[in-house]
C-alpha cells in the first residue's frame, strides 16, 4: 500500500481530527509518524493543553475548534463520544472544505451516518471507520472497519492509503451490516461482563480473593470485567444504546440468562440439558460436523498465568462452575441464528477471547456435563447467579429505555467499587490479551 510520501496529493493532503480523546490522539500520532500532516481539535477549553501536549509533533498542528481543522482539511475524522456525533457534526459540518472526505470513528454507525447526511455539504464524500480495539492495542492485524458509504472511488482509495499505515486488517461493510455484526461482537459482549461486575459488586466481593474463582475462564471474566470497568462509560453506553441493532441482542441475552437460571433453580435437569445442547448445535455444529476449526481458539494453559488471586493449591483444577454467563451466551446465539465464527471479521479483542472461552465450555470432553450438573445440583454459585440475573435484566431495561444517564450511573457506581483494584488488575489482563493473541496466530 502506498506510503503518504508516494502521493503528489500528499503536499497539499491534511488530515483533520475532531475529537482528541485516547483514539483521536492514537491516530493522530500513529498518522504522522507515518508522514501525513494532521490538524487536530478537541474542545475550545482544551486548547492550550493539547498544544503544549503535541509541541514536539512537528506534523501534527493543534486548531482551536471544528471549524478550524474542517476548512483546512482534505479528509476529516471525527472521533467524539457517539451520543455528541449529531451535535458535533451539526457545529462544524458545514465548515468542510469543497471536496473533501469525512469519516468518523464512533463505535456505531447509525447515528453517525444519519449526522453525516443531515449536515455534510453535498459536495463532500464520506468514507466512514472504526478501529475494532481500544487506543492501547497494536493496531497491526487488528480489523479496520471501512465504509464506503457516498464517495467515488478515488476518494475511498485515499482513505485507504491514509489508513494503511495503521496496518490493520481493513474490513469492508455498510453501515448496517457493520452495526448488525457490532450489536453481537461488542454490545451483548459487553453487557455479559458488566453484569458479572454488577453481580459481583452487590454481592460485595472481588471476585479474586474467593478461590472458587481462581483459574483459566475465570481469569478471562474478571479481567475482561476489569478492563471495562476501568474505561470510560460512554464508550459502551453509546455502541449498546444508539446501535438499534443491539437492542434486540441485548434483551434475548438477558432473557436466556433468566430462562437458564429459571430452570436452574426448578432443578429441570432434562429440560436445561436439551435446551443447551440444541443451542449447542445449533451455533457450533451437530456431533460430527462442527463450525469450530480443528485448532481451538484458546491454547490449553495458556490462561491460568494471568490469575489475580492464588488458589491455595495451586495443582488443584478450578473449582466447578456452572457458566451461566456462558451458557446464556449460546443460548442467545441460538434463538438469534447467530453464528458467532461468522462475526470474526469484526471481532475486537475481548470478543474472541470471549468466544474462545465459550467454545472451550463447549468443545472440552465432560466440561459441559459438569457444568449443566453444577447448576442443577451446588448452591454455591446460586446468589453471585441470581445477582447475574437481575444485572443482565437491568442493562436490558435500561438499554431498551434509552437511559443514557441511568447507564452512566449503573456503570460508575459499580466503577468506583473495582477502582482501587484497577492499578495491576489492568496490565494483567493487557498481558493476557496479549498472551492468547500471540498464541492464536500460531
Ligand atoms: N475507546 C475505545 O476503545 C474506542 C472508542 N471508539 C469510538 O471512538 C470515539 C472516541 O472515543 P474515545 O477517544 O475513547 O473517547 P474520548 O472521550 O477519550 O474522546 C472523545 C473526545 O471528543 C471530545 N469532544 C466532544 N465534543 C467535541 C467538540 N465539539 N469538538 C471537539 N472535540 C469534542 C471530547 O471532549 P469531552 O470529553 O470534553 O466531551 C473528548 O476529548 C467514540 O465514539 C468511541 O465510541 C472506537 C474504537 C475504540
Ligand atoms: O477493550 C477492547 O478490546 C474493546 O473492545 C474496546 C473497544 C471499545 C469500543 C470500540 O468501538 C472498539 C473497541
Amino acid at each position: 500500500m502506498a506510503s503518504a510520501s508516494e502521493f503528489a496529493w500528499s503536499k497539499d493532503f491534511a488530515i483533520g481530527l475532531i475529537g482528541m480523546g485516547d483514539m483521536g490522539k492514537m491516530y493522530a500520532r500513529r498518522l504522522s509518524q507515518a508522514g501525513w500532516r494532521v490538524m487536530a481539535c478537541d474542545r475550545e477549553e482544551k486548547y492550550e493543553e493539547l498544544v503544549q501536549e503535541f509541541s514536539d509533533h512537528t506534523n501534527i498542528q493543534i486548531l482551536k475548534n471544528g471549524h478550524l481543522v474542517s476548512r483546512a482539511s482534505s479528509y476529516i475524522i471525527y472521533s467524539v463520544e457517539a451520543a455528541a456525533i449529531g451535535r458535533v457534526v451539526a457545529q462544524y459540518g458545514p465548515s468542510t472544505r469543497l471536496g473533501a472526505i469525512v469519516g468518523g470513528q464512533t463505535s456505531c454507525k447509525d447515528p453517525e451516518i444519519k449526522a453525516f447526511e443531515e449536515y455534510l455539504p453535498s459536495d463532500v464524500d464520506i468514507v466512514s471507520c472504526h478501529s475494532l480495539h481500544g487506543p492501547n492495542v497494536d493496531t497491526r492485524g487488528q480489523p479496520l472497519v471501512l465504509i464506503k458509504h457516498r464517495a467515488s472511488d478515488e476518494s475511498f482509495n485515499k482513505v485507504e492509503a491514509v489508513l494503511s499505515c495503521l496496518e490493520s486488517k481493513h474490513v469492508y461493510l455498510t453501515a448496517k451490516e457493520h452495526d448488525r455484526i457490532t450489536a453481537d461482537t461488542q454490545a451483548v459482549t459487553h453487557a455479559a461482563f458488566l453484569s458479572m461486575g454488577k453481580a459481583w459488586h452487590a454481592n460485595q466481593q472481588f471476585p479474586w480473593e474467593i478461590s472458587r474463582y481462581v483459574g483459566g475462564i475465570e481469569n478471562v471474566k474478571i479481567n475482561l470485567m476489569l478492563r471495562i470497568y476501568a474505561q470510560k462509560w460512554h464508550v459502551y453506553a453509546g455502541l449498546a444504546i444508539l446501535n438499534p441493532e443491539a437492542h434486540k441482542q441485548i434483551n434475548q441475552f438477558a432473557k436466556s440468562t433468566t430462562e437458564l437460571f429459571y430452570l436452574m433453580l426448578e432443578g429441570k435437569r432434562d429440560e436445561l440439558r436439551e435446551r443447551v445442547y440444541a443451542a449447542k448445535d445449533k451455533v457450533f455444529g451437530a456431533e460430527g460436523s462442527p463450525k469450530w476449526a480443528e485448532k481451538p481458539l484458546l491454547r490449553d494453559g495458556v490462561l491460568d498465568r494471568f490469575s489475580l488471586g492464588k488458589k491455595p493449591d495451586a495443582s488443584a483444577p478450578p473449582l466447578p462452575n456452572n457458566h451461566l454467563s456462558l451458557l446464556a451466551m449460546v443460548d442467545c446465539w441460538s434463538k438469534l441464528g447467530i453464528v458467532p465464527y461468522d462475526h470474526m471479521i469484526c471481532s475486537t479483542p475481548l470478543f474472541r477471547l470471549w468466544l474462545g472461552v465459550t467454545e472451550h465450555l463447549f468443545r472440552t470432553p465432560g466440561l459441559l456435563d459438569e457444568c449443566l450438573r453444577v447448576g442443577i445440583e451446588d448452591n454455591t454459585f446460586r446468589r453471585d447467579d441470581l445477582q447475574f440475573t437481575i444485572a443482565a435484566c437491568g442493562w436490558a431495561e435500561c438499554v431498551a429505555l434509552r437511559q443514557f444517564e441511568t447507564w452512566r450511573e449503573r456503570f460508575a457506581v459499580t466503577q468506583k467499587f473495582f477502582e482501587p483494584r484497577f492499578k495491576g488488575a489492568v496490565e494483567v489482563g493487557q498481558a493476557m490479551i496479549k498472551a492468547v493473541l500471540e498464541s492464536s496466530k500460531d
